[in-house]
């Protein structure tokens, strides 16, 4: 089961291990054109109606395969307008041969030909809302003509993210989806096939540009508030701006009075706010609960804070009472395994932290990545274990990560990390935001070990992040 982002995602990251999206296309064509023959008698006609993205492109790609058929294509709107360049390489490639195709510019030049098969390629997992014009005539058009509907990866107006069906979408008799079958369409009427279309398996397990571009903000958002430091003060500053950076508008740390100064002292962009205390209180804990449940921020519970007792009373305290989404770090970690909690929680525990926590002890995290799995299942939180590779996990699906460098064995990428995780747990789920924060922790690593392969900072990763994260120069 995959959902309709997810695909995009596996997409471009099946692209990043070369194999492009014309191949994929090229893969989803040809079996769009076996399911065709599976009910097409031969001599039989097939009308193909598409649209201008790329569930278009997949039925100029099936049109060749159909060659024993008498194919006619007919696309929604104007050659120029098709969205996209492998789309329109397909589409050119059906002009230069001189297949029988027909462009519509609008509804009332809606005219299906009489067709034993029609291939139903208007939209698939690029839809947005009901559909609109010329779509929508036409799919009326589709579903009152007297003939077998095989539909290109979804019905056009199903909504591969929610699971739902438009109302005017296309009613199909024979649904070809691509490399895993989608929520919610195998309760449609439709027989589903699933098509293998060569997405290698790295694709879903290496976290790759394809989940960075899932969990990136667009635009700044979120105010993730640090609660840290006590007896350290670099680690919250570290994990707040790394939030800033990774596209947070606000980054708060809330810390004790007494190292709130040396806190603020570190960057003028962050919110410190002192608390009355020397060390995290269960007290204050009670405080910062309640403003964090006022204002639903997510939380970054753990760098600095120390070990005292009582903090690691307060921090049980917290986390057990809270129910909005944090990410735990450092010596919180060990309160983790002992409560139950309603929150959404992302822990990302180094080798030794996951072993304390009842986790694998193992040097070779990626080894153990189903020891991990199962620890995070018992556990009831994702977890993102950091080693040399990052195995992020919620305990049902699991991803790799592969970036960084040796280099980023210095105090401090912990913090940044946990940081970035927090600015993208502010739009993105849990496992995507951790397997995201991870790849582009490392990320920023790699490009500082282009120039020299140690010595740099962890402070130093800060202004590399934007360029990893939205692409560009960090210069
Ligand atoms: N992900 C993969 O591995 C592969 C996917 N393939 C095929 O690509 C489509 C997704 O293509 P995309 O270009 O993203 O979008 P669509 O073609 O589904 O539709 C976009 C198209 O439709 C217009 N549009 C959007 N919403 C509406 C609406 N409500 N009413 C009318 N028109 C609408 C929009 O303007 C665009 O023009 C996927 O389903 C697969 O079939 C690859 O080819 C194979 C690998
Ligand atoms: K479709």
């Amino acid at each position: 089961m995959i959902t309709g982002e997810r695909m995009a995602a596996v997409d471009e990251n099946a692209a990043a291990l070369g194999v492009p999206r014309k191949q994929l296309m090229e893969s989803s064509g040809h079996a769009v054109a076996r399911a065709v023959r599976e009910v097409a008698e031969s001599g039989a006609s097939v009308a193909i109606v598409a649209g201008r993205g790329n569930n278009g492109g997949d039925a100029f790609v099936a049109a060749r395969f159909l060659d024993e058929y008498s194919v006619t294509t007919i696309l929604l709107g104007r050659a120029e307008r098709i969205g996209t360049e492998i789309a329109r390489e397909n589409w050119a490639a059906l002009q230069r041969a001189d297949y029988e195709t027909r462009e519509i510019a609008d509804s009332s030049e809606v005219d299906l030909p009489a067709a034993d098969v029609i291939v139903d390629a208007m939209l698939g997992t690029g839809i947005s809302g009901d559909l609109r014009e010329p779509a929508a005539t036409a799919a009326a058009a589709i579903n009152a003509a007297d003939a077998t509907v095989v539909s290109v990866d979804v019905p056009s107006g199903f909504d591969a993210d929610g699971g739902d069906h438009a109302d005017n979408g296309v009613e199909a008799d024979r649904v070809v989806t691509f490399h895993e079958t989608k929520p919610g369409l195998d309760d449609l009427e439709a027989e589903v096939m699933v098509a293998d279309i060569g997405i290698p398996a790295a694709a879903e397990r290496f976290v790759g540009p394809g989940d960075v571009s899932l969990a990136r903000p667009d635009g700044r958002e979120g105010r993730p508030n640090v609660i840290g430091g006590g007896p350290y003060t670099g680690a919250p500053a570290l994990a707040a701006q790394a939030a800033l950076r990774a596209g947070a508008e606000l980054s708060f740390v809330a810390a004790p009075d007494s190292v709130a100064g040396e806190i603020q002292g570190y960057s003028e962009d962050l919110i410190v706010q002192p608390y009355d205390s020397g060390v995290l209180t269960p007290d204050v804990a009670d405080d910062l609960l309640e403003t964090a449940e006022r204002y639903d921020n997510v939380v970054v519970i753990g760098p600095g804070l120390g070990t005292a007792d009582e903090t690691l009373e307060a921090t049980r305290q917290f986390l057990s009472a809270y129910t909005g989404r944090a990410v735990v770090d450092a010596d919180a970690l060990a309160v983790v395994p002992e409560i139950e909690t309603d929150a959404t929680l992302v822990c990302t525990p180094n080798r030794g932290e996951l072993a304390r926590m009842g986790g694998p002890d193992t040097d070779d995290l990626a080894a153990a990545a189903d020891e991990i799995e199962a620890f995070a299942a018992d556990l009831g939180h994702v977890v993102l274990a950091k080693g040399a590779n990052d195995v992020i996990t919620d305990g049902e699906r699991t991803r790799i990560s592969r970036s960084g460098t040796v280099g980023m064995t210095v105090g401090g990428t912990g913090d940044t990390l946990a940081g970035i995780v927090a600015a993208l747990l502010e739009h993105a789920g849990p496992l995507e935001a951790a397997a995201a924060g991870a790849h582009v922790n490392g990320l920023a690593g790699e490009r500082l070990a282009e120039r020299e392969e140690y010595g740099f900072l962890a402070s130093d990763m800060l202004a590399a992040l934007p360029a990893v994260l939205w692409g560009g120069s960090d210069e």
